[in-house]
């Protein structure tokens, strides 16, 4: 009969510690020497564990958020291709863009695809097949004919922000914070538009400050979570009362997530009766039939409708699935489009020369200060335009790489041999910056998006990505 030789607690320890150090010692030596990516160039201890990477986005100097910057400096020394982690590789070649992220067969990587914290969304869905059959019903939500709609929604809030500006701020002689103002902006056009409830912030008092917070303070957590995406999870599971004690303002977050989720049960619900939940009804909330072009249609009343009325199947129309579809419109609509607009506004201010420009065009084409034209006309203006679109490129709000991969074929980068299913990335803000396109590419200059030199400019300037993956909320 065996005999069991109980261990101490010290002798468990121990013997934790060194399978641990075993562990770490084997798979570093997989990592350096028997890894497909082993001959790829690149900095040793980026190819032997992730926290480089961590300590890059994290930790370095002069302050956090330095990973994009280092991967720039990697290239610089490594070449175009280079190992930025154990499993990654980047590429620094502004015309390979279009060959890793315009074909439709690139699944995103799963490893970092949920720190958005809305793991149902299309933002965060992995295989290229789901992502197409999520991602076609939202089309006509979000296509021109959908922004129609979205123009009267846009101007009221838009009167409603300059009268709170006026009364609130003018008036009274007190500075306005613009970024809280247009967080406020974005915030209840998103809202009004995708769930058909504003969330008023734009009447709450001096704009609802605390959005502003919650919506800067959702990134600053990303490099964490990349390495230990287990927290998100975490957080979701927590009971309101005990988030709002760990950070009031995240819990104004979950809060907003939870009524979503009360809306989202209670359409669902709306579906059941009427015996119209399953999935594979093509039947839109007014009784329309789908037609071929989806894209073509007129949009339903609210995401969730969009969704609940589209041919996916029953597993997508899940609470918790159309709950994160819809809330992820704002986590990536709502700072972006907040920050693009405090940032044209720097740019016009501290550029009084495009101030001008761009006065004397408005004027052109509305003589009535009270009396705003369609928007088709004031899109065609062409300094507002290249104003707008210098702005992107110079300080483009989204700065994370895009993670690809392609898991049935190899890809081929010069005389490099990609495997399939290698994780790949490539930074627009590299591109936007890359002295050779725009060249002095820290000044702005609106004039490169006008005249010849914006053809060019224009083949380059890729702030909402590009491919099937880019922004669904560009138009
Ligand atoms: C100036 C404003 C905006 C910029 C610069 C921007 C930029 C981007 C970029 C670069 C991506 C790709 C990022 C990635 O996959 O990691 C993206 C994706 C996305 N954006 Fe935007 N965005 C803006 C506004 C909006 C708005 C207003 C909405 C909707 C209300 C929106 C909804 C989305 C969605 C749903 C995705 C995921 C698309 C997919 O994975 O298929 N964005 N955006």
């Amino acid at each position: 009969m065996p005999s069991f030789v109980p261990l101490s607690w010290t002798s468990c320890v121990l013997l934790a510690t060194a399978s641990l150090v075993a562990y770490t010692l084997i798979l570093t030596i997989h990592r350096l020497f028997f890894h497909p990516l082993r001959k790829f160039p690149g900095p040793v201890l980026a190819a032997a564990t992730y926290w480089y990477e961590f300590y890059h986005d994290l930790i370095a100097r002069p302050f956090p958020g330095q990973g994009v910057y280092n991967i720039e400096r990697l290239h610089q020394r490594y070449g175009p291709i280079v190992r930025i982690s154990p499993d990654e590789l980047s590429v620094s070649d502004p015309d390979w863009f279009d060959v890793l992220y315009k074909s439709g067969r690139r699944n995103k990587w799963a490893k970092n695809s949920k720190a958005n914290g809305s793991p149902g969304s299309i933002a965060s869905t992995v295989p290229y097949q789901l992502h197409r059959a999520r991602r076609a019903p939202l089309g006509p939500f979000f296509s021109k004919r959908g922004i129609d709609n979205l123009e009267i929604i846009i101007r009221q809030k838009v009167d409603q922000l300059t009268h709170g500006i006026e009364e609130g701020y003018m008036n009274r002689g007190r500075i306005l914070p613009v970024g809280v103002a247009f967080t406020a902006l974005t915030l209840d056009v998103i809202s009004d538009y995708c769930f058909g409830q504003s969330w008023r912030c734009l009447s709450a008092e001096d704009f609802a400050p605390e959005w502003k917070r919650v919506m800067t303070s959702l990134f600053e957590p990303v490099p964490i979570v990349k390495q230990f995406p287990i927290l998100v999870r975490i957080m979701e599971a927590l009971p309101l009362k005990v988030i709002q004690r760990l950070d009031p303002d995240m819990a104004l977050f979950h809060g907003g997530k939870r009524e979503v989720q009360k809306q989202v049960e209670r359409v669902i619900a709306e579906y059941e009766d009427r015996g119209t939940g399953g999935g594979g009804l093509a039947k839109s909330s007014v009784g329309r039939e789908t037609k071929t072009d989806p894209d073509e249609q007129a949009p339903a009343r609210t995401i969730f409708h969009t969704v609940m009325d589209s041919s996916l199947p029953a597993e997508e129309k899940t609470v918790p699935r159309i709950t994160d579809e819809a809330y992820v419109m704002v986590v990536a609509g709502g700072e972006t489009t907040a920050k693009t607009l405090t940032n044209i506004m720097f740019h016009l201010l501290t550029n009084p020369e495009w101030l001008g420009r761009v006065r004397d065009e408005l004027d052109s084409v509305m003589p009535d200060r009270n009396v705003l034209p369609h928007y088709g006309v004031i899109e065609q203006l062409p300094c507002l335009g290249a104003c707008i679109k210098e702005t992107l490129r110079i300080s483009a709000p989204v700065t994370n790489r895009v993670q690809v991969l392609d898991a049935e074929h190899e890809l081929v980068y010069n005389d490099w041999v990609i495997p399939k299913e290698t994780p790949m990335s490539m930074s627009v803000v590299s591109i936007h910056m890359d002295p050779q396109i725009f060249k002095n590419p820290y000044k702005f200059d609106p004039s490169r998006f006008l005249g010849e030199q914006a053809k060019v400019s224009n083949a380059y300037y890729m702030p909402f990505h590009r491919g099937f993956r880019n922004c669904l909320g560009m138009k």
